[in-house]
């Protein structure tokens, strides 16, 4: 019985198809599955044609309807159809004329290129240089041919790789270049060791497919391009696999998401770190479902993040991922949900103190003590120090190491008198019921280290790198130490919180279990190298012992148009300005659900949302919680950069990168109250930046009125 696979480029093409086509299409592929490989090549419908003789023999056409041609690929052995593209009937012939599907025969995968294209540079190769200009370097000068036979790079590809000398060139190449050797070649021009090469691109690969493969087994091929391919079940409802608003992340993983995702066992806590829309989320919703697909009777999965919206986030996720059944044994909440959790069960009459009480707590204590520090500065002692540390007693305080990373010196005499003041608000504090999350979490990590069974089986998080040591010990204590315990997924340069932690110190030990993912999936190369220089020069401090990625370590295979910079002269003209840029997009096709307004503050909010409808264009107020808009749900969606962390679409304005506002000098420490501090914060500020530009996928657009920010690359 034939059996159908489909690439993931059809994707794409299905949601331009109407109805009365989807439904063709359907019934076409339905026959793919009912009839013998005779009977299909016989219907009369479907007409079922090789290409002209000369072309790939492989690949055949068929119809869809009058105005839609699938092309498929057919191989001689097997009996498994590759349909690789949906295309108007007019450009099908063309489109399949120029391409050629080959086994990859080192990593075992099937990998496509554009062989017309390719041959036409090996016959015209770029024109010579003039003899006034120095010879140009080849891009891969340091990188023999037999280690790029090694790695996967065929004869061709060989050749053709001899004729360049830049990456902007490589990276233009990228849609005619067998898929998985272009990115052997991008982690290459980038300057990655021949041998790191082999061990993130080559060999999760073979992972899959179990070693080399021969070059006219495509059946194998097919089944191990498991990262571009879907295969479609027999009792799979093809309309209905593509039809459920199809995300590609549910089915197709790449190599090294699928090896973190589905290792059976890691001997204790694993990280998987890496730039924003590297997958790291989608490798941690893989991850739970793994584990839920395999837990122990009673077992439970948690999967946290570390906002409510966030949560809210994976959660719906994951809803996608992992049936309901599967479901009911993973807990999705933060981590402070399950320290106030924990700590109720016990004590059912604490509450959770807000942010603004404790440090209004805490300037009450500064003032009665007559201290000569700042509320703010004894505040920071408590949180930074003594409740990042764990430190429950004076002597610990006094412990040389305990301040380590604070500029601010202190005498032992000031230290017992900052001491006596935390230790009277947390009097305060324990004798109120009130406790802020901090306190909480210490309350809870102290409660589950002393039970025998901890509620969870696997913690999985996500977004770790803005998580307080305090929370870390919660979870930590949540789940018992051994095999797939603790499965973390975050990204250093993303950090927008003020909590740097050593996970050694927390009894997290990841060290040679850290994995680094690299091929942005989400934003285009022009954006993602642009906003890559928000970050350059800045340091990031590390999350556990995971070693920080470069600026520039994580690569985009999409390309678009680079992102858009306007200066005003004031808001009302950044206003104007905005609303011009949004017009524009929605002119384009881009649906206004799938635009996002970020802007720094929620004050200018409002007013963003009044100036747009006042241009007659459909916005309003986004909450990330909910995940949802004020009124009608196609408009524009308008919210804070912090709201937007974790979440992407098709085109992001980032609205008030002003000097004034970016950084927002009220939110940093000043450096006379502590200098690392200070730093610290403005590095937190230039994040939320980063994070905001790269949520966008295909358009980026920022402005700013007055003096732009100092963050910005303009
Ligand atoms: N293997 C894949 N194939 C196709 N799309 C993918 C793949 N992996 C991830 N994506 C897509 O890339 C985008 C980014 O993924 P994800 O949100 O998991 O990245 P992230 O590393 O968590 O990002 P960030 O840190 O910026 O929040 C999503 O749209 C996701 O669907």
């Amino acid at each position: 019985m034939p059996q159908l696979a489909i690439d993931s480029t059809c994707l794409p093409q299905y949601d331009k198809l109407d109805r009365p086509t989807r439904e063709r299409f359907a019934a076409v592929t339905r026959k793919f599955r009912e009839l013998s490989m005779r009977a299909l090549l016989a219907h009369p419908d479907l007409r079922i044609q090789a290409l002209p003789a000369g072309q790939d023999p492989r690949i055949r056409t068929f119809r869809i309807s009058d105005s839609w041609t699938g092309v498929m690929l057919a191989p001689e052995s097997g009996e498994t159809f590759l349909l690789v593209h949906l295309l108007p009937r007019e450009t099908a012939e063309g489109w399949a004329a120029d391409q050629r599907h080959d086994v990859n025969t080192v990593m075992g995968t099937l990998e496509r290129r554009d062989a017309s294209a390719l041959e036409e540079r090996a016959v015209k190769p770029p024109p010579p240089r003039a003899p006034d200009r120095p010879a140009e370097r080849s891009l891969f000068e340091g990188v023999g041919d037999e280690a790029l036979r090694q790695l996967g790079v065929d004869a061709e590809i060989i050749r053709f790789s001899r004729t360049l000398t830049t990456r902007a060139e490589l990276a233009d190449w990228g849609p005619a270049v067998p898929q998985d050797q272009f990115e052997v070649l991008l982690q290459l021009a980038e300057g990655m060791p021949v041998d790191q090469v082999m061990r993130e691109v080559v060999l999760p690969r073979r992972a899959v497919s179990g070693g080399p493969v021969a070059a006219d087994d495509y059946d194998a091929a097919i089944r191990n391009t498991r990262h571009r391919v879907m295969l479609v079940d027999d009792d799979d409802d093809i309309e209905e696999v593509l039809s459920r608003e199809f995300d590609a992340w549910r089915v197709f993983l790449h190599p090294t998401q699928r090896t973190l995702a589905y290792r059976p066992v890691f001997n204790g806590p694993a990280m998987v770190s890496g730039g924003p829309g590297t997958g790291k989320t989608v490798v941690a919703l893989h991850r739970v479902k793994y584990l839920a697909e395999h837990l122990p009777l009673g077992g439970r999965v948690l999967l946290t993040s570390f906002t409510n919206a966030l949560v809210e986030s994976v959660k719906r996720d994951l809803a996608l991922l992992v049936d309901e059944g599967l479901r009911a044994d993973v807990d999705v909440i933060t981590a402070d949900k399950l320290a106030l959790d924990v700590v109720r069960a016990e004590r059912p009459d604490v509450g959770l103190r807000r942010d603004s009480d404790t440090r209004g707590l805490f300037a009450n204590v500064v003032g009665k003590q007559g201290l000569p520090w700042s509320a703010d500065f004894v505040f920071q002692e408590y949180r930074h120090v003594v409740m990042a540390q764990g430190i429950t007693t004076v002597e610990g305080y006094l412990d040389p190491d305990a301040r380590r990373g604070r500029s601010a010196p202190l005498t032992v005499d000031q230290r017992r008198d900052i001491w006596n003041a935390i230790a009277m608000a947390r009097a305060w504090m324990r004798r109120t019921r009130q406790l802020p999350t901090v306190e909480l979490h210490a309350e809870a990590a102290r409660i589950l280290g002393e039970r025998a069974d901890k509620p969870y089986t696997n913690v999985v998080v996500d977004e770790g790198q803005d998580l307080h040591p305090a929370q870390w010990r919660t979870l930590r204590a949540a789940v018992p130490p051994g095999p797939n315990d603790m499965f973390i997924a975050g990204d250093n340069r993303q950090r927008i919180y003020d909590n740097t932690v050593s996970f050694k110190q927390l009894g997290i030990r990841i060290i040679g279990r850290s994995y680094p993912l690299r091929v942005n999936y989400r934003t285009t190369t022009e954006i993602l190298t642009w906003a890559d220089r928000i970050m350059r020069g800045a340091s990031v401090h590390e999350l556990g012992t995971a070693v920080p990625e470069a600026p520039g370590s994580t690569r985009s295979i999409l390309r678009g148009n680079p992102p858009v910079l306007h200066g005003a002269a004031d808001t009302a003209a950044e206003l104007d300005a905005l609303s011009g840029q949004v017009r524009a997009w929605l002119a384009e096709g881009i649906a206004p659900g799938d635009i996002c307004v970020a802007t720094r503050t929620r004050r200018i909010l409002n007013e963003v949302v009044s100036s747009l409808r006042r241009h007659g264009l459909p916005a309003s107020r986004f909450n990330p919680q909910q995940h949802t808009v004020d009124e009608a749900s196609d408009t524009v969606r308008v919210t804070t950069m912090h709201g937007v962390k974790g979440l992407e679409f098709r085109a992001v304005a980032v609205f008030g990168a002003t000097a004034d506002a970016l950084p927002l000098m009220e939110r940093v420490t000043s450096p006379e109250l502590d200098e690392n501090q200070h730093r610290s914060d403005l590095a937190a500020q230039r994040s939320l930046l980063y994070v905001a530009c790269t949520r966008a996928r295909e358009a980026l657009y920022v402005s700013w009125h007055g003096a732009p920010s100092p963050f910005l690359p303009v």
